[in-house]
């Protein structure tokens, strides 16, 4: 687990100090033996759907519940933030199951001035959307987090916002936190530019129903990562918000061209949010490492449960398998996925657009190393803008292993045929990415004697990642660097 601590204060002019985050050097290697993973196991539960419900249960006013929630380094930013913002936001045992339940005491739309700067630790999902409900406090807000989160840019989100009155501005100067918020949204026609991240518009859409007046949120270009914003309109409409997802026809300019064409949404004003008991699914994307795991490696066996259909995107993981060749079945009803590699069969490569499944890039660019042919990731460019530069990172890191693979301007070109009989293990880096570190953990599990650092990241999405893969038989072994 990342270890934070403050060790600077940056002085700005009125003499406000602001925190800035520093990772203390605290490594965790794992080294991952040849490994056939066997059995059964329940897919943690959805990041994105538990980021999502305890921030809709925070802007209600009667009391929620959160059960089979994830409580990850993540989402466990969101609930901190939530807290700060004035709701009561507390982790219990239910009595009767023994699992984890969240109750939370939300605060009715009004959002409190936070005592201290918000730290979103590693969590850009958080950063984006309690950016936006600053917006709604009547004093100032500073929003910070670690060096990775102080890499990222929010710019799309800081000139619509600003636009509209909540004068945010960046410390840096470069769009990336620390961020200050001193004023608040005012209703209206948002323009949005939807290239670079959905987390802008989630964030958007989650605050503008508690504004005074209705609302539009017009998205310029293409909107990358829909789902996710699929998953936000789905939790608000279990909280009991409207929201209508529109699509425009566009208009014809002079030289005939269309202006205007794309999505749209329209938020009627004054809402109220009450999600009530509300049970988080299973996470796809969680999921996709064991399940291609078990579909590349000769001999594995594994039933997947708590895979129910949903908006996430990344459930593509299964018609991914099943394109690749791969045994697999998915039991919708029972929310079970099966797969097996019993006949030690070779997957083969595919073209793959994700621009809808930006986080199953690093799993994706291990099945393509391992399969036959050519695998072609494509209209992935908004996958650089993760915790790490995700298109680069799998590219050399891959390298290191012997896999012949290309970054490309939106993607990654991978020859399964060049890499075949060349990959071993080597020591490769997770660069304090969660997905990086899981996705090369399955490769290690094929050519053996492959050593992770910063393998604490897991925390972020999957914190029982190494339990549930020593449950499966993975043989690693951990230790601190
Ligand atoms: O809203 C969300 O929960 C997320 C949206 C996606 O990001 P982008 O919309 O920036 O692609 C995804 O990569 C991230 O892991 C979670
Ligand atoms: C990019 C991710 O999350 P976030 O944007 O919330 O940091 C992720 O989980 O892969």
């Amino acid at each position: 687990m990342k270890k934070i601590r403050c060790v600077c204060l940056h002085t700005v002019k009125d003499n406000r100090t602001l925190i800035i985050n520093k990772r203390i050097a605290n490594s965790m290697i794992v080294s991952v033996k040849k490994s056939t993973p066997a059995g059964e196991i329940t897919a943690p539960a959805s990041k994105s759907y538990t980021h999502r419900a305890v921030l809709a249960a925070s802007l209600g006013k009667n009391e929620c519940r959160l059960s089979h929630p994830l409580l990850s380094a993540d989402t466990k930013s969101t609930m901190e933030a939530c807290r700060l913002f004035g709701a009561n936001v507390e982790e219990k045992t239910n009595p009767e199951t023994n699992e984890k339940i969240i109750l939370i005491q939300g605060f009715d739309g009004k959002p409190k001035n936070p005592e201290k700067p918000v730290d979103v630790g590693n969590s850009g999902t958080t950063l984006r959307f309690m950016t936006a409900l600053s917006g709604l406090t009547d004093g100032e807000v500073v929003l910070t987090g670690d060096e990775s989160i102080q890499k990222r840019s929010n710019a799309p989100l800081l000139e619509t916002l600003n636009k509209t009155g909540a004068e945010i501005s960046s410390i840096q100067n470069n769009g990336c936190a620390p961020l200050v918020v001193k004023g608040k949204i005012n209703p209206g026609v948002f323009s949005i530019d939807g290239s670079m991240s959905s987390q802008f518009i989630s964030a958007l859409l989650l605050v503008c129903p508690l504004l005074k007046e209705n609302s539009k949120i017009m998205i310029d270009g293409e909107l990358k990562s829909k789902p996710y914003v699929d998953i936000t309109l789905e939790i608000a409409q279990k909280a009991g918000v409207r929201i209508y997802e529109k699509q425009s026809a566009g208009t014809k300019n002079d030289a005939g061209l269309l202006n205007d064409a794309g999505i749209f949404y329209e938020i009627p004003a004054n809402q109220t949010y009450n999600l009530g008991d509300y049970t988080i699914p299973g996470d796809f994307s969680s999921a996709s490492y064991l399940l291609t795991a078990a579909a590349l490696i000769p001999g594995a066996d594994i039933t997947m449960s708590g895979l129910f259909p949903s908006a996430q995107g990344d459930s593509a993981i299964v018609e991914i398998l099943e394109k690749a060749g791969a045994d697999i079945s998915w039991d919708k009803e029972k929310g079970v996925i099966h797969v097996s590699n019993k006949a030690g069969k070779r997957l083969k490569g595919i073209i793959w657009d994700a621009g809808i499944t930006p986080d199953l890039v690093p799993t994706l660019a291990v099945l393509g190393a391992f399969s036959d042919g050519e695998t072609r990731i494509t209209n992935a460019e908004h996958v650089r803008f993760k915790e790490t530069d995700r298109l680069k990172a799998m590219a050399e890191e891959l390298t290191k292993i012997g896999a012949v693979i290309e970054e490309t301007a939106d993607g990654l070109f991978i020859s399964g045929e060049k890499s075949k009989g060349k990959m071993k293990g080597a020591a490769v880096c997770g660069r304090d990415d969660h997905r990086i570190v899981m996705s090369l953990f399955i490769a290690g599990m094929i050519t053996g004697e492959m050593e992770i650092d910063t393998a604490e990241s897991v925390q972020i999405s999957y914190p029982d990642f190494f339990e549930d893969m020593k449950k499966v038989g993975a043989v690693f072994e951990t230790k601190q660097n």
